[in-house]
């Protein structure tokens, strides 16, 4: 439990408010009990946490149906070292509903709402290197020809493809740094009011006053995001009580741990992959996902994020610190990103 000291705690997240990055630590941190302050990027979470102005970070990792986000893996990877002890201690999981935000274009009124029908035969168009492309789960709740430019997180977009891609198609896209950012710029920009359009949250509809022009547009109903709660230094680290008990490792009577461990191998020794993955195997840490990342060292040279299960091995330091020992010896370079409760489920 936070004490009431922790009431100073500061936790940075991905804002602005509104975000579903947001939306995570809500549910992970009492607002009673901490001080969430939102920041304008991923990096600016880490380097919050990294200089201590924030005592946690909260950042999207991964996604169930779009796979890792790739901001947080280079920035977990640190190739110029300048987050040297920024470590995971918690994981978060939200169920992610997007919506599309903006506003009902001016000519759609009572008598022309069939007009969705004629707008698109509501299935995605078969290419040649996409025959049979998936339908899109939901229809559009509006007429959406006046929108010509949609905003969001990449992650959004990667999720919602069947629709923009029936509904929205060649619609210009623009990233930014999150879903609510995205609902922010079509909020504010007057300029080009009622054509601009945001893939973000139904919350985010609220906080900025956007109609819902559709509801439910990702590509499968189960869309699941992860999220990483970061600390400065590692479990042991005093900040480890400041956590809400739910995320503290050493009281946490889950027995299920998980880990993250990036490392560099020489591409020219045969085999170096499969002798770095042979030693989680030989200490019973159970591999659950493999990511590759450019070294931007030499092309075509990659840095490895795994990430591990284990149970009893964790409580254990000394066989952690011997398989990490056997690890030094078949990679060029190995970081210890963390270790965490697993939540998956909670
Ligand atoms: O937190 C957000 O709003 C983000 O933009 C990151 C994101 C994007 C898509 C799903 C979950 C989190």
């Amino acid at each position: 439990m936070a004490d009431v000291s922790s009431k100073k705690i500061v936790i940075a997240y991905l804002g602005p408010q509104s975000s579903y990055t947001h939306q995570a630590t809500v549910d992970s941190f009492e607002e009673s009990k901490y001080i969430l302050r939102d920041e304008l990027s991923i990096r600016d979470v880490f380097d919050a946490v990294q200089s201590s102005t924030a005592t946690f970070g909260v950042v999207p990792f991964e996604n169930s149906s779009n796979g890792s986000v790739l901001y947080t893996l280079d920035l977990l990877i640190d190739r110029e070292e300048a987050l040297p002890e920024i470590h995971i201690c918690g994981e978060a999981y939200m169920d992610v509903q997007h919506c599309l935000l903006g506003y009902v274009s001016k000519s759609f009124s009572s008598e022309n709402r069939d007009l969705q029908s004629s707008m698109s035969s509501g299935s995605a168009t078969p290419t040649s290197t996409k025959p049979f492309p998936q339908e899109p789960r939901s229809k559009p709740l509006t007429d959406l020809r006046h929108i010509k430019r949609i905003y969001s997180h990449p992650q959004a977009f990667g999720q919602c493809e069947a629709f923009l891609s029936t509904y929205l198609k060649g619609v210009e896209r623009h990233e930014v740094s999150s879903t609510s950012k995205a609902a922010t710029i079509v909020a504010e920009d007057k300029e080009e009011r009622g054509t601009e359009a945001a893939i973000s949250s139904r919350l985010a509809a609220d906080v900025h006053h956007l109609a819902v022009l559709a509801k439910g547009v990702q590509d499968v109903e189960d869309n699941t995001t992860r999220f990483l709660i970061i600390q400065k230094g590692s479990v042991n680290h005093k900040n480890q009580s400041l956590l809400p008990g739910k995320f503290q490792i050493l009281n946490d009577l889950r027995p299920k741990r998980k880990a993250l461990i990036a490392f560099s191998i020489n591409h020219e020794t045969q085999g170096a992959l499969a002798n770095a993955l042979l030693v989680f195997k030989k200490h019973a840490l159970n591999l659950t996902s493999i990511n590759s990342r450019p070294s931007r060292i030499r092309p075509w040279h990659y840095i490895f994020l795994v990430e591990v299960e284990g149970e009893k091995e964790f409580e254990d330091p000394d066989l952690l610190h011997l398989a990490l020992k056997e690890l030094d010896t078949v990679t060029e370079g190995n970081k210890w990103l963390g270790c965490w409760v697993d939540r998956f489920g909670m």
